[in-house]
């Protein structure tokens, strides 16, 4: 991908009108990363914090124009897919990123709305597992997609690696499965006791798997109801990372970072499940800068 001086990433998503996942999830993380952000549409949806309440898909070809638009002219360093929607977008998608031969690509394969809306028809996960993994560098199914994914029930961290493994060879270099939804006693840390030094059930662990070995990325698991756009606070995070030139790992922990810090320092907007905090992180970075600053006087 081109290389030149501030770094540009293109998110092909749902627009989501509540702000807090989707297209704008994804615009504000870039933009707190110091990552020139574009979008490329799929889908217009009317939401706020209490849901999903209309779900607008454009046609394939909007989606093929504007992505052709950014990357003839502006140029990609990474790409991350959102919602797609269905499989006609999913093709049309998969096809401009062969043609422009991008490969830092990060597909979240979003399914089913936190609220339980459809945002990606049923009868498109084939098309997903065919055309659109087998060009993704990396992977980010919460557990429950992992599951569509994978033909198989997740209970264990056991079964979340046999998973890993199943996605994994469908053509990701590397897959994450987010362990946001993991509710059991353990967060997800069901071999090795409590994860992070911390109660076990105050942990969330991330599963990653790259092909030949797994790693386990543990975060203090903050209990609120504000986690509407987590998984695209992520992905887009993780794809700043990649735009930026980091190695995969590097950018990996960059986006669990930049999440824990957006769901720790919640806004409380709205009156349902709200939104997370994107200025968090680099609040936080701002503020570490001072501590030294003041400290090096
Ligand atoms: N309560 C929480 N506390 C701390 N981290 C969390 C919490 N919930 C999710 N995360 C983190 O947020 C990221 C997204 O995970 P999650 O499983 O929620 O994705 P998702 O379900 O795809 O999100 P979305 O709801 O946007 O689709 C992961 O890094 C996960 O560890
Ligand atoms: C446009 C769009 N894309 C993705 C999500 C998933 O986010 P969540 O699972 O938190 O609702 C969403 N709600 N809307």
């Amino acid at each position: 991908m081109s290389g030149r001086r501030i770094p540009k990433a293109l998110t092909v998503a749902g627009s989501d009108s509540g702000g807090g996942a989707g297209i704008q999830a994804d615009l504000k993380t870039f933009q707190e990363l110091g990552v020139f952000g574009m979008s490329a549409i799929t889908a217009v949806t009317v939401q706020n914090t209490f849901g999903v309440g209309g779900v607008y898909p454009l046609p394939p070809e909007a989606a093929a124009e504007q992505i052709r638009a950014v990357g003839e002219d502006l140029g990609v360093d990474a790409l991350k897919t959102g919602m797609l929607f269905d499989a006609g977008v999913i093709r049309a998608v998969a096809a401009e990123i062969r043609s422009f031969g991008w490969e830092r690509v990060v597909v979240d394969p979003v399914m089913i709305a936190k609220g339980g809306a459809e945002l990606l028809r049923r009868e498109a996960v084939l098309a997903l597992k065919q055309e659109l993994l087998p060009l993704a560098l990396i992977i980010t199914p919460n557990i429950p997609e992992a599951e569509v994914l994978a033909g198989m029930s997740i209970r264990s961290m056991r079964d979340r690696r046999e998973a890993a493994r199943i996605i994994g060879a469908m053509g990701p270099k590397l897959v994450v499965i987010k362990g946001g939804h993991d509710a059991s006693p353990g967060g997800g840390s069901y071999d090795g006791g409590s994860a992070a030094g911390t109660e076990a059930t105050e942990v969330v662990v991330d599963l990653v798997y790259d092909g030949s070995g797994f790693t386990e990325l543990a975060g203090r698991r903050i209990n609120t109801v504000h986690t509407h756009g987590t998984g695209c606070t992520y992905s887009a995070a993780l794809t700043a990372g990649l735009a930026r030139g980091m190695a995969v790992q590097d950018a990996i922990s960059l986006a669990r970072e930049f999440i824990q810090a957006a769901i720790e320092e919640g806004l409380g907007l709205g009156r349902g499940q709200g939104p997370t905090n994107h200025w968090a992180y680099r609040r936080r970075q701002e503020l570490q800068r001072d501590r030294v600053l003041e400290a090096g006087r």
